[in-house]
């Protein structure tokens, strides 16, 4: 099958399933009422954490302090079956246009896939000849990032991207820093606030910074407007037209208006990878070139192995199905809003930002696949700090505040460094939150000290923060994400919500030049005049 040939969806939406009846029953019936200290009372207990303990690839999850028994699970594994999530994991994997509202396949597990002849599977013409593009890009990606990791010249690298061509790269760098090269600094640039650039470029040397203009369509706003910011003052600096072809280079699909910004080396990728889904691709490049070609190969495999487990694993025992169904039971029955991502790992601090990208843009959808008005919640608000500063922070609200939100905790089994005792004081922190949280504490005489409890948490945990366990994580949220998105009807994989505040801002900016508020609406004219 090629990406455009006709395609039928192979889901039946939530609401049309008897299985969404029936959960709402058993909602009314027992599941609002679970509780989950009683099920940590008795023997049965052990039997409970057995059963909703599993280890996934380089993923250990404990889901046992979840609001969730087995006839929940029952139901809610019946869900994924009726609304055809394994044939629609399958359309993907065949590289079907699942992403029918920009006619497109959504084939970001393709840039992890083994070459042809080294254990990949059999795929469709089209596949094989995608996946032989991507091995030799990566091929000419890994040769670059380890010339400019050989290269003593080049101090300083700087991504100037947003959105996916940011979020993962950076949290990934920021993950993986120990195996950064010593001496070689790597910089995100994201804002069009020009006080991020800014402040960055009085720091650096021109003949000693690489920038990398990371975009997928070399169109976005941000980007373009940093990019030609930085070759400017590359050439106030005293750079050379030519200097700058050896300082600046590209990594996107429009390879076009890549050469027309004057740029020589560009490493391309597809329009079957979206954004959010690309920091496999070339827009990787700062990753590797912090990893080396060795690491990003590893943080591909282990990404691989988890796509291997979601398509090979039954639905019972499939990790990030078990993780999608605890959200669409949260999000559609119990009605929780949000969920709290808590690494209790310095090195994921900006998992929770890459996270909201991941799953809030790919599943903040109002309708379904054909268009039709949802009548149900789709994702919830995803937010969160490391551990254990987020508990000086908001914990407070999440332990005693009205509202359930089920929180998310990621420990190492090993540290990247360790000074004494801290990993210990950091992992216990973890244990004893996700404990507090589910048993709570009474306080007859003072009700300000009680802690409700049967607050509901989930634990991942990884051996440590190697390549191949962050490819692993990663790549467990995407089919996560996938998953609930293919349970709630709708297309993950476009983005037209961002559409329209482009827009807007277009007309708008000149008017802040000439005053001119015509046509506007009261506020915005008044806020208008305020900053002119
Ligand atoms: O890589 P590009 O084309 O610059 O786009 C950046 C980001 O902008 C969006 O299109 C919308 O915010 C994201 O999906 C994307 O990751």
């Amino acid at each position: 099958m090629s990406a455009t040939a006709a395609y039928t969806d192979p889901r039946t939406r939530c609401d049309r399933t008897l299985a969404w009846g029936r959960l709402a029953a058993h909602h009314a019936d027992a599941g609002q009422g679970f509780d989950l200290r009683a099920a940590f009372d008795g023997p049965q207990a052990a039997a409970r954490v057995a059963h909703f303990s599993q280890q996934a690839p380089h993923v250990f999850a404990d889901l046992s302090k979840n609001l969730i028994d087995e006839s929940t699970e029952a139901l809610l594994l019946e869900l994924a079956r009726e609304c055809g999530v394994e044939a629609y994991r399958d359309a993907m994997f065949a590289g079907a246009p699942i992403n029918h509202t920009e006619q497109r396949a959504a084939m970001h597990w393709l840039l992890r896939a083994p070459a042809i002849g080294e254990g990949g599977a059999p795929a469709a013409p089209f596949v094989a000849q995608a996946l032989r593009e991507v091995h030799a890009t990566l091929d000419s990606m890994l040769a670059l990032a380890e010339q400019v990791r050989a290269d003593g010249a080049i101090t300083d690298v700087v991504n100037i991207g947003i959105g996916g061509s940011d979020l993962g790269p950076s949290m990934a760098v920021k993950a993986l820093d120990d195996l950064r090269p010593e001496g070689k600094r790597l910089h995100f640039i994201s804002n069009v606030d020009g006080m991020e650039l800014g402040s960055l470029l009085a720091t650096l040397r021109p003949g000693s910074t690489l920038f990398l203009i990371a975009s997928k369509t070399f169109t976005t706003l941000e980007t373009m407007t940093n990019a030609r910011a930085a070759r400017a003052w590359f050439l106030a600096q005293g750079g050379s037209e030519k200097a700058l072809a050896r300082h600046f280079w590209a990594l996107t699909t429009n390879l076009q208006a890549a050469a027309e910004f004057g740029i020589e080396t560009t490493l391309g990728f597809w329009d079957w990878v979206g954004g959010r889904y690309s920091l496999w691709s070339a827009i990787g490049l700062p990753i590797a070139i912090a990893i080396g070609a060795e690491g990003f190969r590893q943080l591909l495999a282990g990404a691989h192995a988890m796509d291997r487990h979601f398509c090979t694993a039954p639905l019972a025992r499939n990790l990030p199905v078990r993780l999608a169904l605890l959200d669409v039971w949260y999000r559609n029955f119990h009605g929780f809003a949000s969920r709290c991502v808590a690494p209790y790992s310095h090195g994921l601090r900006r998992l929770p930002a890459y996270l909201q990208q991941l799953e809030m843009e790919s599943n903040g959808k109002g309708v379904d696949a054909a268009g039709e008005p949802l009548p149900y919640a789709t994702a919830p608000v995803v937010w969160g700090e490391p551990g254990t500063n987020g508990q000086h922070a908001f914990f407070q609200m999440i332990h005693q505040g009205p509202d359930v939100i089920p929180v998310e905790f990621i420990a190492l089994r090993r540290p990247g460094r360790d000074l004494p005792d801290q990993h210990a004081r950091l992992v216990a922190n973890a244990l004893a939150q996700a404990k507090a949280l589910m048993r709570g504490r009474g306080s007859p005489d003072n009700p300000h000290r009680a802690f409700p409890g049967n607050r509901p948490s989930t634990f991942l945990l990884l051996d440590a923060l190697t390549p191949e366990a962050l490819g692993a994580l990663i790549a467990l949220y995407e089919h996560r994400v996938f998953t609930c998105g293919a349970i709630w009807g709708i297309n993950s994989f476009d983005q037209w919500g961002v559409e329209l505040g482009k827009v807007v801002a277009q007309g708008l900016e000149p008017r802040l030049a000439s005053g001119d508020t015509g046509g506007l609406d009261a506020s915005t004219a008044s806020l208008l005049q305020q900053l002119a």
